[in-house]
């Protein structure tokens, strides 16, 4: 379980996140959407530990994850902006490098597995400074995934992609979420969201204004209904 308690950014004089109290449950797929500029970047990057909350804590299974331990590293996956990958080096090349850093266990095998599930296997051996954004996003992923996180966390992870990588990923984070896997979506997309998420947490000027629990019958028009009518009265 994941506990953001009171996190609060400034930067300079400006105050982006204001006292965000959000708990990601075991095995939920919590969404955050807000308008632009709300803070749901600066938010990803405080939860995931690239940033630096000004004050408030986040609590991983107990531990706070300010202190950056390798455990707590290793059980939150992220998919940011930045894929942190190595242009000069090949997918499975990338893999290797990132799975000894984690300690990966059957390393070779669950690189080319990896690979395979995302669609780059036959590409395994090119050096990617030459792939597009898409295939870059699908390394990515993979990448993320090496580890074997109990929590993923994913920055606007849809934007950019084509169809086919969209259903793939798709594919890939319900099979996480089977798997118990607890997800943290940053998105604009209300389509991807209503798909996906078991509760939605609406992100105002760096406030968390409302949150809503996705039950069956809440249709995609419903939910941006009651995504419009908090954002204009909050
Ligand atoms: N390093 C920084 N210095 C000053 N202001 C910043 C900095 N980073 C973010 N901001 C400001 O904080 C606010 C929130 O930005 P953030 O990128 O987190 O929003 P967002 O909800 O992700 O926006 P978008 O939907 O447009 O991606 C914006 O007003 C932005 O200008």
């Amino acid at each position: 379980m994941l506990e953001l308690k009171n996190l609060t950014k400034v930067i300079g004089e400006k105050i982006i996140l204001r006292n965000i109290t959000l708990t990601l449950r075991e095995g939920e797929t919590l969404a955050v959407i807000g308008p632009n500029g709300a803070g749901k970047s600066t938010f990803f990057k405080c939860t995931v530990g690239l940033l630096q909350p000004s004050s408030g804590e986040i609590i991983l299974d107990g531990e706070a994850v300010k202190k950056k331990s390798a455990a707590v590293k290793k059980k939150i996956g992220f998919l940011g902006h930045e894929s942190f990958l190595y242009s000069n080096m090949t997918p499975l090349e990338n893999l290797r490098f990132y799975g000894k850093l984690f300690k990966v266990r059957d390393l070779e095998k669950k690189s080319k597995e990896l690979l395979k599930e995302v669609g780059l296997y036959l590409f395994r051996d090119t050096p990617i400074h030459s792939f597009s954004r898409g295939m870059l996003q699908r390394l990515a992923i993979a990448k993320v995934l090496l580890p074997e996180p109990k929590i993923l966390m994913l920055d606007e992870p849809h934007t950019g992609l084509d169809q086919e990588a969209v259903a793939l990923l798709n594919r890939i984070i319900k099979e996480k979420q089977q798997g118990g896997t607890s997800i943290l979506i940053i998105s604009h997309d209300f389509e991807q969201v209503h798909a996906l998420a078991d509760r939605v947490a609406i992100l105002k000027k760096g406030k968390v204004v409302d949150t809503i629990e996705l039950a069956q019958h809440l249709d995609l028009q419903e939910m941006k209904a009651w995504y419009e009518k908090v954002v204009k009265e909050a």
